[in-house]
C-alpha cells in the first residue's frame, strides 16, 4: 500500500473532521484527547470509494482467504458493501439488534457453516466491538481468523484480538496519523505529544506493555478486569496453534497455570523433578546447556515424563541469531532441541529472519515460539517501542512471565520478582514461571503446589469467579 495513498487520506481526513482533538468521551467511558469519528466518511462518496479499496487492497495485500465480508454495525457496514458491490463477494450483515419476530437472525445473508468470514471495522481502541460481531458469527458456525480496520488507535486491540485467535490488519495508526498531521502542520508538537503519551499511557490490553520505569501502564484489580474467555474456552477458538490449545487444554484439566523452572545441573536432579512436580505444572521449562552430564538419554527421559505427567517442555534458549544460524542451533548440535522441546523462545532483536529460521524448523514438528517482549532483570532494553513491535509479531498469545516468587524483590544479580497475583491479575499473563521460589524450598512439591494454587486463585479471580 503506497505510503503517499494513507498520507493523503490522513489529511483528507481531517479536512472533513472525522479526526478531532480536544476532549472527547470513549465508548468505555475513557476521556481521550483525540476522537475518530468516521461516520463522517457517508457523506463523501469519493473518500468512502477511496476507503473501500484500500481495505480490499489491504486484504489482498495479506492474501487472506475468506468466503463472506461482515462489516461491524454500523459505519463499516457501508464500507463493506461498497467492497462486496465492487468485488461480486458475499456479505453478511450482523443485526444489533435481534428481532422479536420473523426469523429473529442475528445474521442476515446466506450463512454456510465452517466458511470463514473477514470482519472489516472503521476505528479499533480495544478490539471488543470485533470481538463482539466475531462472536455472532462463531454461533452461526462460521469462523473469522481476520479482520481489517482503517483505523488503530494502538491501544492494545491488535494484541487483544491475536490473544481470541483474530488477527487484525490497520491501515493507519494512531503514531502514523500524528506524524502525518504533524509534518503537514494541522497540529503542533505538544498536541501530537500529549496524544501519544495518552495512548502509550492507555493501553487496554491487559496492562501488557510497561511504562519505562517498569510498573504496569493501568494497573486494574482483578474484580475489574474486561470479561475475558477461559483457557478451556480459547483452546477451543477456531485458528489457534494446535499447540498452543494442547497447552491451554492442559492447563484447564490440571487446574494449572503453573511453569516450574527447572534450573538444577545434573540429570539425575532435572529428572526427578519432573517425575515429582509433573503433576503440577503445566509446562516444564529447562536451561539444558546448564546439565553438566547431559547426554541424549537425559532428554527422551524428559519427553517420557512429559506425556505421564501431561505437561509440555520448554527450552529457554533464547535464540537471537539470523535465520541460518537459529535453524541449525535449533535442531543440530549437542542438544538437537526440536527433537524434544514442544516450545522454545526467540529475541525479536534480528528481525523477522530469526523466527523464519526457526518455523522451517519447527512448523513441520508442530512446535511453538514464544517472542520475548520483556524481561525480568533490572535495566532491561525491551521496553516501549520494542515491547510493542515484539507483541504484535505475536499470532497467537500465551503469555509468559518469569520472575516470579511469593514476595516481591530481588536475587542481588538483577532478577525482579513479582507475586503471582500481580502477574496473573494486573499484568495479564497467563503462566507464572517460577524457579527458586520452588528449587530453594526444603519442600519442593510442597512449595509447587502452593505457587500452583496461587496462580491459579489468581486466574480465577481475574475471570470474575469466586474461586475455587
Ligand atoms: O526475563 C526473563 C527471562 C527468563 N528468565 C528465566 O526464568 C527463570 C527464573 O528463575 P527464578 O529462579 O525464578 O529467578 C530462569 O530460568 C531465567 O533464566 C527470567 O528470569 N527472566
Amino acid at each position: 500500500m503506497a505510503n503517499d495513498s494513507i498520507d493523503s487520506l490522513i489529511l483528507k481526513l481531517h479536512d472533513v473532521d472525522a479526526v478531532k482533538f480536544g476532549e472527547y468521551k470513549l465508548k468505555s467511558g475513557m476521556l481521550t484527547p483525540i476522537y475518530i469519528d468516521l461516520r463522517v466518511l457517508v457523506s463523501y462518496p469519493s473518500l468512502m470509494n477511496q476507503v473501500s479499496s484500500l481495505i480490499y487492497q489491504r486484504a489482498q495485500e495479506e492474501e487472506l482467504k475468506f468466503d463472506s465480508v461482515c462489516g461491524v454495525p454500523y459505519t463499516a457496514l457501508p464500507l463493506a458493501t461498497i467492497i462486496c458491490s465492487r468485488n461480486e463477494l458475499p456479505m453478511l450483515i450482523r443485526r444489533k439488534e435481534t428481532k422479536d419476530y420473523g426469523t429473529k437472525r442475528q445474521v442476515e445473508g446466506k450463512v454456510r457453516e465452517g466458511e470463514t468470514c473477514l470482519i472489516i471495522e472503521d476505528t479499533v481502541t480495544s478490539g471488543t466491538s470485533i470481538l463482539e460481531t466475531a462472536e455472532v458469527l462463531y454461533k452461526e458456525g462460521l469462523k473469522v481468523t481476520d479482520a481489517i480496520v482503517l483505523m488503530d488507535r494502538e491501544q492494545g486491540g491488535v494484541e487483544m484480538l491475536a490473544s481470541q485467535g483474530i488477527r487484525l490488519h490497520p491501515i493507519i495508526s494512531m503514531f502514523k496519523l500524528l506524524n502525518v498531521l504533524l509534518a503537514a502542520e494541522r497540529i503542533n508538537d505538544q498536541t501530537a505529544q500529549s496524544v501519544r503519551k495518552f495512548i502509550l499511557d492507555n493501553n487496554t490490553f491487559r496492562s501488557k506493555v510497561k511504562n519505562g520505569d517498569g510498573s504496569p501502564v493501568s494497573k486494574k484489580p482483578c474484580k475489574e478486569q474486561s470479561q475475558e474467555l477461559s483457557y478451556g474456552a480459547r483452546a477451543k477458538l477456531p485458528n489457534v496453534h494446535p499447540l498452543a490449545s494442547k497447552l491451554l487444554r492442559i492447563m484447564e484439566e490440571k487446574q494449572s497455570n503453573l511453569c516450574v523452572s527447572a534450573d538444577v545441573t545434573s540429570s539425575e536432579e532435572l529428572l526427578q523433578l519432573a517425575d515429582s512436580l509433573g503433576p503440577k505444572i503445566c509446562l516444564l521449562k529447562t536451561h539444558v546447556d546448564i546439565v553438566n552430564d547431559y547426554t541424549p538419554a537425559l532428554s527422551q527421559e524428559l519427553k517420557a515424563l512429559a506425556e505421564k505427567h501431561n505437561f509440555l517442555i520448554f527450552e529457554d534458549r533464547k535464540f537471537a541469531d539470523i535465520g541460518n544460524t537459529v535453524k541449525h542451533q535449533y535442531e543440530g548440535g549437542v542438544y538437537q532441541i526440536s527433537s524434544w522441546s514442544h516450545i522454545v523462545n526467540a529475541h525479536v532483536v534480528p528481525g523477522p529472519g530469526v523466527l523464519k529460521g526457526l518455523s522451517a524448523v519447527g512448523q513441520p514438528l508442530g512446535r511453538g515460539c514464544l517472542l520475548i517482549a520483556q524481561m525480568s532483570s533490572q535495566g532491561s532494553l525491551a521496553t516501549g517501542e520494542y515491547t510493542q513491535t515484539a507483541v504484535k509479531q505475536s499470532d497467537f498469545f500465551i503469555h509468559m512471565t518469569p520472575g516470579v516468587q511469593m514476595q516481591a524483590g530481588g536475587d542481588g544479580l538483577g532478577q525482579q520478582y513479582s507475586s503471582p497475583e500481580d502477574v496473573i491479575c494486573n499484568k495479564g499473563s497467563d503462566v507464572i514461571i517460577v524457579g527458586r521460589g520452588v528449587l530453594g524450598a526444603s519442600d519442593r512439591l510442597e512449595a509447587a503446589e502452593s505457587y500452583r494454587k496461587s496462580g491459579w486463585e489468581a486466574y480465577t479471580k481475574r475471570m470474575g469467579q469466586t474461586g475455587q
